[in-house]
């Protein structure tokens, strides 16, 4: 049997970044399932290093899809016996539910999968603003096998231990067990990661089962937990060409209204051609880089996720943002340089 383990987080809290460390740790045969929840799977273009196998699954969250959303076919490939996998990680959307996923793959039909654990990505800055504000603790606490305290680095270092010391506080209100273990950039101790994940095979006294066996009966009836299923919506644009960077610039420091992660690889037009670059934005935050080199295997778009969306004109706001340019501006390309300096 082989573990799955579910990686979770709300949009942008780090999951990629956390699922490219754990892939680099040699040695462990692993397979991934990637969800993205644009039409695009911009994160599976991001998953480099070394996974051995792999199914990508876009289009919407993958708790909300029809039929498990095709989780249950990518499981039953991923765990054939004969690719020989130590482990299959499943990372979600930022808008899937923990519970219903760790309920998803606690109920697979695939024949050797078995529930590896839950990971949740929790971004230490952002988490108090955006998933815990206040009142009881959120419930994704208790599908927790452990909890990742992520983007220490952006906090003042005499910040961190108090913000980790809440963080675990809350934790603690849902969930007795599961470690809260701070990072930087995702880079979480691989073996720690495995380790509790393969431990837990949760016996029946772990608040996760006992939570799941609550969803079963209650609530809105197929397993979610509804008031807490934040139902984002995500609008996808492709690029036709090397765009603007300065209009790219514009539209991530200025999103449309409701906008609250925006990513994507797209080529901006430089002297020397088109240039692929990595733009992300979580919250009020920008981040570009140079796009990593297997993006190349998705098409070049943008996709804006955010809790409720004026989709008409999200869409005209990317699609202007995307409209290929003849010439290179360099007072972009200058801001575009002086981006990438911050996010180095
Ligand atoms: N400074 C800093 N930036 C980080 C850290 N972790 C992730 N980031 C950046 O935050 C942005 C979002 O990271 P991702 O790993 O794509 O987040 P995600 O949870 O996979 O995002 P979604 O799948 O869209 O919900 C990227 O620009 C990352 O480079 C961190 O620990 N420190």
């Amino acid at each position: 049997m082989i573990p799955v383990i579910a990686l979770t987080g709300h949009l942008g809290a780090g999951k990629t970044t956390v699922l490219n460390h754990l892939l680099r740790r040699p040695g462990a045969r692993v397979g991934v399932v990637v969800n993205d929840f644009g039409a695009i799977n911009v994160d599976a273009g991001l998953v480099t290093g070394q996974v051995d196998e792999a199914a990508s699954i876009a289009g919407g969250c993958i708790c909300c899809l029809p039929e498990a959303g095709g989780l249950d076919q990518a499981l039953s490939r991923l765990t054939e016996p004969r690719l020989r996998l130590d482990a299959v990680i499943v990372e979600a959307s930022g808008a899937a539910e923990p519970l219903a996923l760790a309920r998803l793959i606690r109920s697979s039909g695939a024949e050797h999968a078995r529930p590896g654990g839950l990971v949740d990505v929790i971004d230490a800055v952002e988490h108090f603003r955006t998933v815990d504000t206040g009142g009881l603790p959120p419930a994704r606490y208790a599908a927790a096998s452990l909890v990742i305290a992520n983007k220490m680095d952006l906090l003042p270092p005499e910040q961190r231990e108090t913000r980790l010391a809440e963080l675990t506080a809350r934790v603690r209100e849902r969930n007795p067990v599961a470690p809260v273990v701070p990072t930087e950039r995702g880079a979480i101790d691989p073996a720690l990661v495995f380790d509790v994940a393969e431990a837990e095979d949760p016996p029946d006294q772990l608040p996760i089962a006992a939570l799941l066996r609550s969803l079963e009966t209650g609530h809105d009836g197929h397993g979610h937990d509804a008031p807490l299923h934040e139902h984002a919506s995500a609008v996808t644009a492709r690029a036709d060409g090397p765009a603007d960077a300065g209009a790219i610039l514009d539209l991530l420091e200025d999103p449309p209204r409701g906008v609250y992660r925006l990513k994507g690889c797209v080529a901006v037009r430089t002297p020397r051609g088109g240039r692929r670059y990595l733009f992300n934005l979580v919250g009020a935050s920008i981040h570009v880089a140079p796009a990593p080199p297997r993006s190349a295997d998705g098409a070049d778009a943008l996709v804006a996720i955010g809790p409720e969306l004026d989709e008409a004109e999200v869409g005209a706001r990317l699609a202007a943002a995307l409209a290929p340019a003849d010439r290179a501006a360099a007072a972009g390309l200058r801001r575009l340089q002086r981006y990438r300096r911050l996010s180095a």
